[in-house]
């Protein structure tokens, strides 16, 4: 973890967090409920509008963790069930939170092991004809990571495992994480704006419809890496610069950086909203707009919710639109996309996730695109989802999508 704080914290412009006093963990009775108590002046607030804020808990951290290390200014809040109303200002607090007491059954984690570590004659066969990224069987060697996007047409019996139980467990959780995403979203819609009206925050159809979604199962291995040939063999084998878009600016050679290790590297999903959940060593960390970094262990019977890019969208100020006005668009209640990577630590661990991907269908319009034509005069065009999502290919260091950034001659995206 040294090593990746050190090397990631000079991605970032990072606004110092202050060590603010150490407070006991939360007592069992606690843990779960949340209700206003201590304020950090290290995470950028917006005015209050309701009547309780978040408590952060640090109730049930990781076992790698030691607790006593942690200050409240270091854990993300967890929220319940009961008060989902609270979302829309979180997000705009804090880079991810932890629902609980939420309707879901447990995680298929078994499910994605079982998957994942099927033979490769198995896997073989969920490979999309196509070779897509986000449907069936993927592997990225050089990261260590392997992984399989749910395919929720045809009932779920695509590119999927021939065992009815797996099948059954696999297309209730995403069905049930879905809903859930959707009713996170609805209370978008029932914030009030600067003249205290409602207005549709998140549009009807993505709420209605399961669109785009889909559900990921992931496994991080050591013996999934590649080693790359021209490595010794006495040698230990590095983080490829080329996979990261942050490399570049480090000073140190990629040998300082540290042994290459089982990753995803820092990223911002496409969609609305993100659900996830792993097993140990979690390896996963989220970014505050500052810059700060939070871990994001599992927390038993929580799952962890990030925004996504297009939340950001939705979430910009009334009348602007990020693609055309950039950081002008963004207002207090804009919800800026999560900026998140897994770094497995070393040893010989594994690492199994889900993530509960809520997107809209490609051929939604989500925005309206100014562009200047050649005679001068200025069109609006539709920008459906799925231009949205080639767009950010078009941006350096588009695993990352930051308002304003310069343009590449394209590539592909993950
Ligand atoms: O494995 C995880 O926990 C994160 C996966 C992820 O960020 C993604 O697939 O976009
Ligand atoms: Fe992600």
């Amino acid at each position: 973890m040294a090593w990746l704080t050190a090397h990631l914290k000079t991605l970032f412009a990072s606004k110092k967090p202050k060590n603010p006093p150490k407070r006991k963990p939360p007592t069992r009775e606690e843990k779960g409920k949340f209700r206003a108590i201590d304020d950090d002046s290290d995470i950028a607030t917006t005015n209050q509008t309701s009547s309780s804020s978040p408590k952060r808990s640090s109730s049930n951290r990781s076992s790698a963790t030691n607790s006593s290390d942690l200050t409240d200014s270091d854990l993300l809040p967890i929220i319940h069930y009961e008060e989902l109303y609270l979302i829309p200002e979180i997000l705009t607090q804090f880079p991810a939170f932890y629902l609980v007491g939420h309707p879901l059954p447990p995680p298929p984690l078994q499910q994605a092991k079982h998957l994942l570590t099927s033979p490769d004659s198995i896997k073989q066969t969920l490979i999309h004809p196509r070779k897509s990224t986000v449907r069936g069987y993927n592997h990225a060697k050089p990261s260590g990571r392997e992984w399989w996007d749910y395919t929720p047409d045809h009932g779920g019996t695509l590119l999927t495992l021939d065992d009815e139980a797996f099948r059954t467990s696999t297309r209730e959780y995403f069905e049930k994480s879905i809903q859930l995403l959707q009713k996170i979203c609805g209370e978008f819609n029932n914030t009030l704006n600067e003249n205290g009206e409602k207005r549709i925050v998140v549009p009807e159809e993505v709420i209605n419809d399961i669109g785009f979604s889909t559900m990921r199962y992931l496994r991080y291995s050591p013996t999934i890496l590649e080693r790359p040939n021209n490595i010794p063999k006495d040698e230990p084998p590095v983080a490829s610069s080329s996979s990261s878009s942050h490399s570049a600016s480090s000073s140190k050679s990629p040998k300082e950086d540290g042994y290459s290790l089982p990753r995803m590297e820092a990223h911002t999903d496409h969609g609305i909203l993100t659900l996830m959940t792993a097993t140990e060593p979690s390896g996963l960390y989220v970014w505050d707009r500052n810059g700060k970094i939070f871990s994001a262990p599992p927390i038993e019977n929580t799952v962890l919710v990030i925004a996504g890019d297009l939340m950001t969208h939705f979430t910009s100020l009334e009348g602007k639109s990020i693609v055309d006005d950039g950081k002008e668009a963004i207002g207090e209640g804009t919800v800026l996309p999560t900026v998140h990577a897994v770094v497995l630590p070393k040893g010989n661990a594994e690492r199994y996730s889900v993530a509960v991907f809520l997107r809209p269908k490609r051929d939604m319009v989500v925005s309206k695109h100014r562009i200047k034509k050649e005679d001068g005069n200025i069109v609006e065009e539709d920008m459906t989802f799925g231009k949205w999502a080639e767009e950010k290919g078009q941006v350096r260091g588009r695993r990352c999508w930051m308002i304003g950034q310069e343009r590449l001659s394209g590539g592909p995206d993950i």
